[in-house]
């Protein structure tokens, strides 16, 4: 949450009084722009000009003066010149707080009885009829208008629609929205056509190498003006469609050994593949591409696999007459059936025969770890009109007995001049913005996490060379270190730290058996395709390190930059793909090494050919332009994203931790203990927090998807179900009176619940868990009672997307929400209730609802009461949470109408430092053995890169 600038600000300006004028003169669009015009120019006015016309000006604006000083510049002058009037008019409690459209309450209650009255296919198809009266999709708005938005705030005023709104009668509260323009249109569904990336040679990419926020368009010739306004900047994609010949610097990648110690990957591909058999008809190979595809075999449905349910989002209104029970039956069919339709839905089942290959070679222990988890099943339209045919354009055909092969990266390596021209960076209006916006901010030094310290000064500093639109010197990078040479290279400490991580990696003695296995399997050779291009988005690195201060300090920022700087650009030939972590719905991730530098990532590679074949596009760019904006300690950061030939790839952080699900089977009882998984829940919950003031609806939160980083804090991954909204951030001022805890139906045992027994001693000396980081000060007569009650006297943030409707099947069976199963529609509550689905599993070690299949978990999500098992125990705190997670009525569950808020001042996470909780020392450490990361031959061995298609997956092969 603090590494958002725009409500981070929000957060500390709600104190004070100058705060609210910053905010008034800062967020608002119209009335407080002119009256910062004003601010400016009248005391220049007023010292000393003489002329005439000026006099005129004067009087004029003095004229103007009187008249806007009734309302909003009445206000705002009150604000300004006395602290308590303000005070006394910010407490007062909002009367217009964002208000989501609900599902009526007539209408659950006659679903409610349809579902005791019938079975539960009737009832779900009753459901799916009702979804049909109900307006399809959810509002959203356009990225530049959303980012746009959240800059622009204004004081809700019920009678007149601006100013700050006091109300006597109804406590102290003050309510400051951040109003975002609707803007109908739907970007993400006009991505997949943007995606089909045609080449154009051209000269120069440098420009608009990085756009944040970009709407790509099929003007491929098109550039648009990077000196626009900001929000014009946002909003357009100028060159992403643009590549440039002969650009790419090592356009052969170099391969390491994959093997399958790796638990994460290796298990993902056993417990992901429960599902529906490959389509034979999907094995074919186009001619003209050099892609070997090898037909998977069909891995029956697992009882108890979770599976991941996605629906367009737009359904045609024939497609919407869909039943549960005709969704189960076509799951069914889909094990058999392989071949979608063209014209009906069709449940697809991703992970269907995913890694099955991987999945024999994994280790029995993985194997073990990972027979529980949740696979995804998703409902998508299918084109139906191409098969499993698999390309890459990044190989050839090369004849092979048993395997195509991509080109040998190293017979076939070429030496292409750089471009010298291919800029790094663009101007980012977005980075100028939140600079001007976020002028104190400052960041909590650890060394542990490597989280630093630094202001204002050195942000904009550092802001500064994405003006410069052009060239190599404009790698936005740069902004992150001193920029003075190009060959500058890393800091000692930098380079030991990532030699060493490399070094271990490479020397891994574990493994050496199993690399020779591995490499022993792989006898075919390949070639790797040299004409890896890369589009402008691989210039991504350098202005989004501008935009993520929290990770600007990284050795991994600067390590790109410094390849960049050395080669003009960044591809795939400039890593090592060491080994496979695992493959997803629309791509692989390999672990990668930049070369030289001995920092690792994770390079999630997808083939846009199969992507748009598969109508996978829009889950593909969702993921794409999520991860682009995220800055934050518990998400993703995207460091690159390039396309070689026609592979998107996306250049991640690496976490050698697994994932939580692994994790959790590693646990005593196969469960965390509570103060374990309060840490990780906590975690997820600033996730969380921060994608909804995002506007970002994460849909599919479960165990698997949590990443364990190095330092064992987590990484929340997978945004390719993620729903975008619009979203207004609103801070809450209020007395703590005012504000309790959403459901306190016991008397929370505070010494039994957040001080002794869950405290996690944290390395900054500052403790997570308990309140005693309060100063002294701060025990005054108010604080005796309950220093709680201080931390929730604070201005509250609320930036829950509470308007947000979409009517699409997404998500896990085992997470899946009430209403989203019953098709009324959903919002961002139903991550409340998969929150609380989490918890359970982490406390429990298993999912609440969970049936003998899907339909039955399905039924159970929809009708059966909440139990706990009596084993193991579970303080009162947790388990009251679930229940006010899991409340079937999205309106009545905790977190609904506050969204995180709401849910961080439960009792079960009472005394947590919310703030430095990212300095606290995690449950457990990811133990070496876990990187499971092979041990990698010379660079100079043939390595190859195998891309295959398996039904709706696309997969590729390290040899
Ligand atoms: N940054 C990362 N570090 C380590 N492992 C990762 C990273 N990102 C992804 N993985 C692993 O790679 C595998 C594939 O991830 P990916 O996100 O592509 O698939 P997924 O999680 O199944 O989601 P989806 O099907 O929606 O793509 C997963 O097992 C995941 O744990």
């Amino acid at each position: 949450m603090g590494s958002f600038p725009g409500t981070c600000e929000i957060v500390e300006a709600g104190e004070e009084v100058n705060s609210f004028q910053h905010s008034r003169r800062t967020y608002r669009p119209n009335s407080g722009s002119s009256m910062a015009d004003k601010d400016r120019k009248l005391p220049m006015l007023k010292l000393g000009f003489k002329d005439s016309l000026e006099d005129d000006i004067n009087q004029l604006f003095e004229a103007v003066s009187l008249r806007t000083s009734s309302k909003s510049l009445g206000l705002l002058n009150e604000v300004g010149t006395s602290s308590s009037p303000l005070r006394k008019n910010a407490l007062k409690k909002p009367i217009s707080v964002p208000q989501s459209p609900r599902i009526g309450a007539s209408e659950t209650v006659s679903l409610k009885q349809a579902f005791r009255e019938l079975c539960i296919s009737k009832a779900s198809e009753m459901a799916a009829v009702k979804r049909l009266s109900k307006p399809i999709g959810s509002p959203r708005i356009s990225e530049a208008s959303r980012i746009t938005s959240l800059y622009n705030a204004k004081v809700i005023d019920p009678a007149s629609g601006s100013g700050l709104f006091v109300d006597e009668g109804k406590g102290s509260m003050v309510e400051i929205s951040l109003v975002p323009e609707e803007n109908p249109s739907t970007s993400s569904q006009k991505m997949p056509q943007a995606l089909q990336v045609p080449k154009i040679r051209s000269s120069n990419q440098s420009a608009h190498s990085s756009p944040r926020f970009v709407v790509p368009t099929m003007q491929n010739d098109t550039r648009t003006n990077q000196t626009a306004h900001p929000s014009t900047q946002l909003a357009v994609l100028s060159t992403q469609n643009t590549t440039v010949t002969n650009k790419s610097a090592h356009s052969s990648p170099h391969f390491g050994v994959p093997t399958m110690q790796n638990a994460n990957g290796a298990n993902r591909g056993t417990d992901n593949s429960p599902q529906s058999a490959v389509p034979a008809t999907q094995n074919g190979v186009e001619t003209n591409k050099s892609v070997h595809f090898s037909p998977r075999s069909a891995i029956p449905t697992q009882n108890g696999s979770k599976n991941t349910l996605m629906q367009t989002e737009i359904v045609p209104v024939t497609k919407k007459v869909e039943t549960l029970a005709m969704k189960t039956e076509l799951a069914q069919k889909e094990k058999d059936v392989p071949a979608p339709s063209q014209s009906s839905n069709t449940i697809d089942m991703p992970e269907l025969g995913k890694n099955a290959r991987a999945a024999t070679r994994s280790a029995s222990r993985a194997a073990a770890l990972k027979s529980g988890r949740k696979g995804r099943l998703h409902i998508v339209p299918s084109s139906g009109s191409v098969n499993g045919s698999r390309v890459s354009k990044l190989t050839r055909n090369t004849p092979r007995v048993s395997k195509q092969v991509l080109r040998n990266k190293n017979s076939f390596k070429k030496k292409i001049k750089q471009d010298s021209t291919s800029a790094v960076c663009s101007s980012n209006a977005y980075n100028d913005i939140r600079s001007d916006l976020d002028p104190s901010t400052t960041q909590l030094v650890c060394q542990r996490c490597r989280c630093t310290m630094k202001n204002a000064t050195n942000l904009s500093n550092q802001v500064s060379p994405e003006s410069n639109s052009t060239g190599v010197s404009a790698d936005v990078s740069s902004m992150n270190v001193n920029s003075g040479t190009n060959e500058r290279d890393f800091t000692d400490s930098n380079r030991n730290r990532g030699q060493a991580v490399v070094a271990k990696v490479k020397k891994n003695p574990k493994l050496s058996e199993k690399v020779e296995s591995s490499q022993s399997s792989k006898s075919s050779l390949g070639e790797y395709s040299t004409s890896t291009s890369n589009s402008d988005e691989s210039n991504l690195s350098g202005s989004s390190c501008g935009n993520r201060p929290h990770m600007s300090k990284d050795v991994r920022w600067e390590a790109i930059r410094h390849v960049k700087m050395q080669h003009g650009t960044l591809g795939l030939g400039n890593f090592n793909l060491l080994q496979k972590l695992g493959c997803g719905d629309i791509g692989t991730v390999y672990l990668a090494e930049l070369i030289g530098t001995n920092c690792l990532f994770a390079i999630k590679v997808m083939d846009n050919d199969f992507l748009a074949r598969r109508k996978k596009m829009p889950r593909a760019q969702t993921e794409r332009e999520i991860l682009r904006i995220l800055d934050h300690p518990f998400l993703p950061t995207l460091y690159a994203q390039f396309t070689a030939d026609n592979l998107s790839c996306l250049v991640m952080e690496y976490c050698p931790g697994g994932d939580l699900h692994v994790l959790r089977q590693k646990q005593f009882g196969r469960c965390f203990p509570e103060p374990a998984a309060r840490f990780y829940v906590a975690e997820v919950l600033l996730a969380l927090e921060y994608l909804h003031m995002l506007g970002v609806i994460y849909r599919d939160l479960k165990p698997e998807n949590i990443l364990v980083r190095e330092d064992g804090h987590i990484m929340l991954t997978d945004f390719d179900l993620s729903l975008r909204c619009s979203v207004s951030p609103t801070l809450l001022k209020s007395s703590s009176s005012k504000i309790e805890p959403a459901r306190i139906s016991g008397a929370p045992c505070t010494e039994s619940s957040c001080i002794q027994p869950f405290c996690i001693e944290p390395t900054c000396q500052v403790p997570c868990f308990s309140p005693r980081f309060l100063p002294a000060s701060a025990k005054t007569k108010k604080s005796k009672a309950d220093p709680a009650a201080q931390l929730r006297s604070l201005p509250q943030l609320v930036a829950e997307p509470t308007d947000a409707r979409s009517n699409s099947f997404v998500g896990t069976h085992e997470y899946l929400a009430p209403e989203i199963i019953k098709g009324e529609g959903h919002g961002a509550a139903v991550d409340w209730w998969t929150f609380g689905v989490f918890l359970y599993e982490l406390l429990y070690g298993k999912t609440p609802f969970k049936g003998s299949g899907n339909e039955e978990t399905l039924a159970n999500v929809v009708l059966q009461s909440l139990k706990f098992p009596d084993s193991p125990l579970v303080s009162f705190q947790a388990r009251d949470l679930i229940r006010g997670l899991l409340v079937k009525e999205p309106e009545n569950r905790l977190g609904s109408e506050k969204g995180a808020a709401e849910i961080k001042q439960h009792p079960f996470f009472e005394g947590l430092n919310w703030a430095l909780i990212r300095c606290a020392i995690p449950p457990e450490l990811p133990e070496f053995y876990d990187f499971g990361v092979p041990e990698v031959v010379s660079q100079n061995s043939n390595k190859y890169l195998e891309c295959k298609a398996t039904g709706e997956h696309l997969e590729f092969e390290l040899f």
